[in-house]
């Protein structure tokens, strides 16, 4: 019997482009700014930013562009996956076209604020065991015991609520594709989870997100942006041991504007991990876009705890083409 990975390629034709106007402010607290940019040709023109006490620097809005083409998604009715034990999930190949999932890319990793997150784990002994995450992440939003009021403080009803974290505002050009993908999926998220994985090199280890504090059967929306990496998923152990468990890991190939939404049993029950990959397209870059709903308190504490962190921020630089401390210039 051969092991060989199972692939997906089935192929999908895009249906003609719907038209949406969505408007987009809606986490609150973002506290709404402008800053006078050079447009070579076009004198000076306003640029829209997104802007709260907490960010290390201000996030333009998407560009009209980049907007105007995301009002149009999906590019592709979704590909339904369900035909794995436990496993019930939505494939969009892509559900971003092309051009415009490469500006995204490139717009997103010059804007965002990075970190490169330690931390310790304990693995039974006297000593706590270091680690640093192997891929960029940073994380917005709030679950859904708060909200941000007009100063952008998070409160619970009328009263300031106390996090640990300092949560943020997800920033308009998240929010943007936030709310576009409630829109598709009848799901509702409030938290905006970005990886950047520079190289072959970064990685994610085989998890479930099964967290409590996303509910017992959440949706997640994954996005790629960049270069294809495999997204591997296997079923995780069972006194059955049914085939799925046994057998080679599914392997999707995601590609850039793709999107699998992860639903019903699929955290409880699949794994899923990014593997390291040795050279070739790995190393310019994957960007991975995940929107999700925490329920409670503890799912913002623990996002922003192994997200953002404690450490320096990292900002990409387009003259090194990589991801530089910022030193707030
Ligand atoms: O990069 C990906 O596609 C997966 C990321 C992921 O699983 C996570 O952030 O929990
Ligand atoms: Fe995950």
């Amino acid at each position: 019997m051969s092991k060989r990975p199972r692939t997906l390629d089935a192929f999908f034709a895009p249906p003609p482009a719907k038209k949406r106007h969505i408007q987009t402010t809606t986490t609150g607290g973002d506290v709404e700014t402008t800053e006078r940019k050079a447009t070579p040709g076009a004198g000076t023109k306003q640029q829209p930013l997104s802007n709260h006490p907490t960010y290390p620097f201000a996030i333009p809005h998407l560009p009209p562009d980049i907007t105007d083409s995301l009002n149009s998604t999906p590019a592709t009715e979704p590909q339904i996956l369900n035909n794995q034990p436990d496993l019930d999930l939505l494939y969009y190949r892509p559900y971003i076209p092309q051009p415009t999932a490469k500006q995204f890319f490139h717009f997103l990793r010059r804007e965002l604020p990075f970190y490169r997150v330690k931390y310790t784990i304990n693995r039974g002994g006297a000593l706590d065991t270091p680690v640093t995450t192997p891929r960029f992440t940073t994380v917005f939003g709030l679950d859904e015991t708060a909200r941000f009021d007009i100063h952008g403080q998070p409160v619970s009803g009328s009263k300031a609520t106390h996090y640990a974290c300092r949560p943020r505002p997800i920033p308009q050009c998240l929010d943007h594709l936030r709310a576009l993908t409630e829109q598709t999926t009848h799901c509702k998220f409030n938290v905006a989870l970005v990886n950047y994985y520079a190289s072959g090199a970064d990685s994610i280890a085989y998890h479930s997100d099964s967290e409590h504090f996303l509910g017992p059967e959440p949706a997640i929306a994954s996005f790629t942006l960049g270069t294809s990496r495999d997204f591997l998923l296997k079923h995780v152990p069972t006194p059955v041991n049914h085939i799925s468990e046994t057998r080679a890991p599914m392997r999707l190939p995601l590609k850039s504007g793709e999107m699998v939404l992860m639903r019903g049993r699929t955290q409880s029950c699949w794994l899923h991990s990014v593997p390291k990959r040795k050279g070739g397209e790995a190393e310019t870059g994957r960007m991975n876009i995940t929107f999700r709903q925490a329920l409670v308190r503890g799912g913002t504490e623990n996002y922003y705890r192994y997200n953002v962190g404690e450490g320096e921020v990292y900002k990409w630089d387009e003259g090194r083409r990589e991801m530089v401390i910022y030193r707030g210039n």
